[in-house]
C-alpha cells in the first residue's frame, strides 16, 4: 500500500505558518492581512468552496470580504467592483471566483486585477514572471503540488513527470514549477498518443484533467509518486461522493506514494492562497 499524503495536516502547517505571518504583520505594521473572494452566480460547489476558504481565513486572523453578485451581472458592474478593490489599501488579495458565467469575459476580469492582488496568480503579469523562473504570485493547486511532493522528493532533480492535463489554472504553472525544480517534464492531454505508456514511465504522475477516476493502475510504474488534483462529485447509489482524477482504489496498490480525495491537493490549495495572501500583503508594505 502506497503511503498517503495528507494534505489536510500538511495544509494545517502552512496555516500555522500563515497565522504567525499574519500575527507579525499586525504586530510590526498594524497591516491585517486581507483577501476579498467575489463569487458570481450560485454554484453550489462554488460556494462550499469559498466558505471553506473564508472560514480557514478567519482562523488564520486574516480579514477577509465576500462579494456575491447574482449571475446576470454585467462585466462593467464586475469591472467596477474589481476597480474599487485594486484601490482599496485594506484589500491585500482578490480572488474572483472561476468559472464565470458565459456571458462575462474571464480572461479581461483576470487581466484586470492588480497584479499585485492577483493570489491566483493568473494574471498575465505573474504568468509571465512563472514562465520565464522569476516565480511571484505563484497559482494556489500548483504551489499546493508542489509542496505535497517535496515531502517525498526533498531533490526532485532529474525525476521524470508527467503532467495530465494543460489548463492555465494547473497543468501549465505546474509543469513550470516542476522545470524550474529540474525535472523533465511532459504534458499530456487528450490528442496525447500513448498517455498510458508515457505515464508507466514517469517517476511522478500530476493528473489534473477533470475526470473522474480516469488514471487506473496499469498507467501507473510500480513506487512512482501520484499527485491527484481533481475533485469531481459522483453518484454512488444514491449518494454524492468525492473523487480524484485516480482510481484510488488500485493505483494505492501500485504507486510509493499517493494523494487522497479529498483531503489531499484541496485543503493544501486554501492554505496556498492564505500564504500568497500574506506574501502580497508583504509586498504592498509602503
Ligand atoms: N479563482 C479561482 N481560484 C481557485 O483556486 C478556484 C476557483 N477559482 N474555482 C474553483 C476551484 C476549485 N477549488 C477548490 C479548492 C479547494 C477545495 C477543497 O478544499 N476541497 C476539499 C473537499 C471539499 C468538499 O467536501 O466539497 C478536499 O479536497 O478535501 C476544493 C476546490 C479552487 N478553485
Ligand atoms: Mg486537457
Amino acid at each position: 500500500m502506497a503511503q498517503l499524503i495528507d494534505g489536510k495536516q500538511l495544509s494545517d502547517q502552512v496555516l500555522q505558518e500563515v497565522a504567525s505571518e499574519v500575527e507579525l504583520l499586525k504586530g510590526k505594521y498594524d497591516i491585517v492581512p486581507t483577501l476579498a473572494v467575489v463569487l458570481v452566480g450560485e454554484d453550489p460547489a462554488s460556494q462550499v468552496y469559498v466558505r471553506n476558504k473564508v472560514k480557514r481565513a478567519t482562523e488564520a486572523g486574516m480579514g477577509s470580504i465576500e462579494h456575491r453578485l447574482d449571475a446576470e451581472t454585467s462585466q462593467n458592474t464586475l469591472n467596477a467592483l474589481i476597480d474599487h478593490l485594486n484601490n482599496d489599501p485594506e484589500v491585500h488579495g482578490i480572488l474572483v471566483q472561476l468559472p464565470l458565467p458565459s456571458h462575462l469575459n474571464e480572461d479581461e476580469v483576470i487581466a484586470s486585477i492588480h497584479p499585485a492582488k492577483d493570489v491566483d496568480g493568473f494574471h498575465p503579469l505573474n504568468v509571465g514572471a512563472l514562465a520565464s523562473g522569476r516565480p511571484s504570485l505563484v497559482p494556489c493547486t500548483p504551489q499546493g503540488c508542489m509542496i505535497m511532493l517535496r515531502q517525498v522528493h526533498p531533490d526532485l532533480s532529474g525525476k521524470n513527470v508527467v503532467v495530465v492535463g494543460r489548463s492555465n489554472i494547473v497543468g501549465k504553472p505546474m509543469a513550470a514549477l516542476l522545470l524550474q525544480a529540474n525535472c523533465t517534464v511532459t504534458i499530456a492531454h487528450s490528442r496525447t498518443r500513448n498517455i498510458e505508456s508515457l505515464c508507466r514511465n514517469a517517476d511522478i504522475v500530476v493528473a489534473a484533467v477533470g475526470r473522474a477516476e480516469f488514471i487506473n493502475a496499469d498507467w501507473i510504474k510500480p513506487g512512482a509518486t501520484v499527485i491527484d488534483v481533481g475533485i469531481n462529485a459522483i453518484d454512488v447509489n444514491g449518494k454524492r461522493k468525492l473523487v480524484g482524477d485516480v482510481d484510488f482504489e488500485s493505483v494505492a496498490r501500485v504507486a510509493g506514494a499517493i494523494t487522497p480525495v479529498p483531503g489531499g491537493v484541496g485543503p493544501m490549495t486554501i492554505g496556498c492562497l492564505l500564504l500568497n495572501t500574506t506574501r502580497a500583503a508583504r509586498r504592498q508594505l509602503a
